[in-house]
């Protein structure tokens, strides 16, 4: 379902925010849909899983590499109602549900959208950047924390010109990682831990969190819980990292996860 912009929205803000521009309308209901398509679930344990995925838009951070910019960078989106939501769901033939975005828990109706999955019966993946905590029915929570590699600097800022990079640097660094909103996800989910890896100079800081965690979560946080993915939204970047992602996770006792995506279908929307 290609979904092109309607109502914009207040970058990173929650859902239940009126719209800035338009303070004499209600607040939207359903949540701001970017795309909402069925794939071969690409990352992490579930690799190859027929999937129907589900981008909200806006999110808290502004990774340079987003693979997702129309979801963070510049987002846009339709509202759609929950009942609009599922029901475009239940058209395809699928057990799986992957919700993503942007930063889908930004979005508190992100909860009763779980909840209705969970009643009809379907898996429910969450991609989240761990940054943000919220109880729901999510029976894998695959979180990717955000190592400072993935901080917009001029010398590696998105393309177009309109964007506020400086502005979002700091932010984006500030939150990035939030130990306590991690600490709970992990005690009560299921979970994968997924960094977006460029090279051997992130692997400090991702065994730094990982003390940090380890110290400060009830719960295991085991290597094989730990999933190396290489940086790349693209078939030619993922040829430059790969290879050497691989190696450090044999080397760290860590998993290596492909983006099976970008392999078959590169950077195209809506795979
Ligand atoms: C677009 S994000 C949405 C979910 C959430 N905001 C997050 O970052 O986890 C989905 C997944 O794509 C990953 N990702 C985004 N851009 C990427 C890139 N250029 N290379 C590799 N992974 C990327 C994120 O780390 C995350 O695991
Ligand atoms: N096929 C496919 N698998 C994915 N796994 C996580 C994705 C995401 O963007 O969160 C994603 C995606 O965008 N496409
Ligand atoms: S946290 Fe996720 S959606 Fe947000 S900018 Fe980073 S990769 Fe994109
Ligand atoms: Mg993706």
């Amino acid at each position: 379902m290609p979904v092109s912009d309607s109502v914009d929205l207040e970058s990173g803000a929650d859902s239940d925010t009126a719209d800035a521009e338009d303070e004499s309308e209600a607040t939207p209901v359903g949540l701001p849909i970017n795309e909402l398509f069925y794939s071969l679930q690409g990352e992490g344990t579930l690799a190859g899983v027929p999937s129907v995925f589900v981008r909200t838009s806006g999110c808290n951070l502004r990774c340079w590499f987003c693979d997702s910019y129309h979801t963070s960078w510049e987002p846009t989106h339709a509202w759609l109602g929950l009942a609009e939501i599922v029901a475009e769901i239940e058209s395809h033939d699928a057990d799986h549900v992957v919700l993503t975005g942007g930063e889908p828990l930004l979005h508190e109706e992100s909860v009763a959208l779980l909840e209705a999955l969970d009643d009809r019966g379907y898996h429910t993946t969450v991609e989240t950047n761990g940054t943000i905590y919220r109880d729901a029915p999510i029976d894998l929570a695959s979180i990717s924390p955000k190592l400072e590699s993935s901080t917009p600097t001029p010398e590696r800022a998105p393309d177009e010109d309109d964007v506020d990079a400086d502005r979002w640097a700091e932010r984006h660094e500030r939150e990035r990682i939030d130990l306590d909103a991690l600490s709970r996800l992990v005690e009560r989910y299921t979970f994968q831990l997924k960094f977006v890896v460029t090279d051997a100079g992130d692997m400090p800081e991702i065994l730094a969190l990982l003390e940090d965690l380890r110290a400060t979560a009830d719960v295991p946080v085991r290597d094989d819980d730990v999933l190396l993915m290489p940086e790349g939204a693209t078939r030619d970047r993922l040829a430059e990292t790969r290879a050497r992602v691989a190696d450090l996770a044999m080397e760290h006792g860590f998993r290596y996860t492909p983006r099976l995506h970008v392999d078959l279908w590169n950077d195209a929307p809506e795979t």
